[in-house]
């Protein structure tokens, strides 16, 4: 088993729970993840799958340290960043990238696809050869030259997000969080976007957490699954042992809900022509 970068261990997370706001003062706080254990191998991508609601996003954002935890530990190599304040968390966001869900919503409408993919580069120090970098980061997700002079409302659903991973890798994180980066895409694009994904992981040496409500997605690109409900982690191993053998009924009944023959005939359809446009 390769070596962790990221190790978690006994994590909580509480927040604010809105819905039960008083008039006046703070709302209580509603305990979101309930004590989460796993490791993420160096290079590996793993799966974050469950139901609406069962706290992958709220993961997601703990091990970005978006959020910071209630209790519990997040190593990073080693190190421990639960509590770590911003300022000392500023040197540590290049390794710790995200991409995004809805890249309509994550792009700047009023800037050009280069200011996009350069500003986390100038922010990190990396602001000399701009225009070799995002010249650089456009071709590694297949993005012709041009399209540093576009804005967003210029590109198709898979371009876009072809952007917010030159963007998110132009840094050439450690690790990367994926949250259903997919979900919005029809299902070539999709299989498409993933391809791309699993290629440039392996390239880079990323390790990625996938977060997807879609099992037959994460069987294709994840070499580990962590199943959620509830806040609470049911089952966690590696993808081909959770699929042939699922421990729990409610891994099963995931599994059983998978449409598989379209998104396999994208699948094919997309290691034929890998290079193919979105
Ligand atoms: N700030 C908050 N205050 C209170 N509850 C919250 C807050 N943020 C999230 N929640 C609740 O925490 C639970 C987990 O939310 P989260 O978004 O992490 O789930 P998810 O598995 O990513 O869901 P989805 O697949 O719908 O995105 C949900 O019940 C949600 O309503």
């Amino acid at each position: 088993m390769a070596e962790s970068l990221i190790s978690v261990r006994g994590l909580k997370v509480a927040l604010p729970d809105m819905t039960r706001k008083p008039l006046i003062g703070r709302a209580p706080l509603a305990e979101i993840l309930k004590g989460l254990d796993f490791d993420l191998p160096k290079g590996s991508v793993t799966g974050i799958v469950g139901e609406s609601g069962s706290g992958k996003s709220t993961l997601g954002r703990a091990l970005v340290r978006l959020i910071e935890p209630s209790a519990g530990s997040i190593r990073f190599d080693g190190r421990d960043i639960s509590h770590l304040s911003e300022a000392e968390l500023r040197p540590l966001r290049r390794d710790l990238q995200m991409i995004f869900q809805d890249p309509m919503s994550s792009l700047n409408p009023r800037r050009t696809i280069f200011s996009i993919i350069a500003a986390p580069l100038k922010q990190n120090g990396l602001g000399d050869n701009l225009k070799t970098r995002v010249a650089e980061a456009l071709q590694r997700v297949g993005l012709p030259q041009n399209f540093a002079g576009r804005y967003r409302h210029q590109l198709s659903g898979g371009q876009r997000q072809r952007v917010g991973i030159a963007r998110a890798l132009a840094l050439s994180p450690r690790f990367v969080l994926a949250d259903e980066i997919v979900s919005g895409l029809d299902v070539s694009t999709q299989a498409q976007i993933l391809t791309l994904l699993e290629k440039l992981a392996a390239e880079m040496g990323l390790t990625v957490a996938f977060i997807s409500h879609d099992l037959s997605v994460i069987r294709r690109l994840c070499q580990q699954v962590i199943v959620m409900r509830e806040g609470r982690i049911v089952e966690a191993s590696a993808t081909d042992a959770l699929f042939d053998s699922p421990k729990d009924a409610y891994t099963r009944d995931l599994i059983s809900a998978i449409p598989l023959p379209e998104i396999d005939a994208a699948w094919l359809g997309t290691l034929a022509t890998t290079k193919a446009l979105t």
